[in-house]
């Protein structure tokens, strides 16, 4: 059986996309860990099937799932390459998109420069978490294991991020901290880590080390996690320039119960078919 799919990128964050519209497949969590092999496989950092709407105020559903097979409700740069991939099929020809995922309905629009923004919805908060006027102290706190405490904001976009504020991106622990807390007791489901280096109320730096994929170029939802928290934390506007390894992301976000905006673009990089 002749499997087509397209490679799609957002930033660098990349991803297989297959059209089970006109197909009809499904992968084990395995076959998904292999397929996402950068050596053994196609490689990338998440998979997206795009299936017929589940609402019939929809025009699609997708599902996502990260690299190591675990599918999960939300991915920012997934949702602009979704909308640039059913354009390019001609399984759609509006700019204006409504999906569903299982975080619920995000509306996405093809813009006239060729990028694409997602209303990414509302960020949620538990209550305990941020109050209203927080600020570092009242923020979540995390003790890492081995006793230091790293003050880190906590907020879902459909999935968990813990972001916290490090001086110099370059230097930040990564590679170390990351793989820590992306399985850290204080989130059963695990996390995404984001690192933000703040460069004025209107630009910060980021990476951050996903669950389920490690360290990505970009990453969608956490771009808007650390520009929520940091607005939260009183240091960042309504408007934030993003710059992520990978590229620049604007998010707009004004405030407490208001939606979060992600502009950004979306690229194809190639098409493909495998035989299972
Ligand atoms: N690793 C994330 C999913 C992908 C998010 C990221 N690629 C984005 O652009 O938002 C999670 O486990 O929640």
């Amino acid at each position: 059986m002749q499997i087509h799919f397209s490679k799609m990128q957002g930033l660098g964050n990349d991803f297989m996309v297959i059209d089970n519209v006109t197909q009809n497949v499904f992968f084990s969590k395995d076959k998904i860990k292999q397929l996402a092999d950068r050596n053994f496989g196609i490689g990338f950092d998440q998979l997206l099937l795009v299936e017929p709407p589940y609402d019939p105020d929809q025009d699609f559903h997708y599902r996502i799932f990260n690299a190591d097979g675990t599918e999960v409700s939300q991915c920012g740069n997934g949702a602009r390459c979704f909308a640039r991939f059913v354009r390019n099929k001609g399984l759609i020809n509006k700019n204006k998109i409504v999906v569903g995922t299982r975080a619920g309905r995000m509306v996405l629009y093809l813009e006239r420069d060729g990028q694409v923004t997602v209303n990414m919805g509302k960020p949620q908060f538990e209550p305990a978490q941020i109050p209203l006027k927080a600020n570092k102290e009242e923020a979540t706190y995390i003790v890492r294991e081995d006793e230091h405490t790293i003050f880190c904001g906590a907020v879902s976009l459909g999935n968990p991020h813990c972001v916290m504020e490090v001086e110099d991106i370059e230097q930040a622990a990564v590679e170390t901290l990351g793989p820590l807390l992306v399985k850290h007791e204080r989130f059963p489901e695990g996390v995404n880590v984001g690192f933000m280096q703040i460069l004025s109320p209107s630009h910060i730096k980021l990476r951050v080390y996903e669950r389920g994929s490690g360290e990505t170029l970009a990453c969608g939802s956490g771009a808007c996690a650390a520009a929520v928290i940091g607005q939260l934390w009183g240091k960042l506007e309504s408007e934030v320039r993003v710059d992520l390894p990978g590229g620049t992301l604007t998010i707009r976000w004004q405030g407490r119960d208001r939606v979060v905006k992600m502009t950004g673009p979306a690229e194809h990089v190639f098409d493909g078919s495998i035989s299972l």
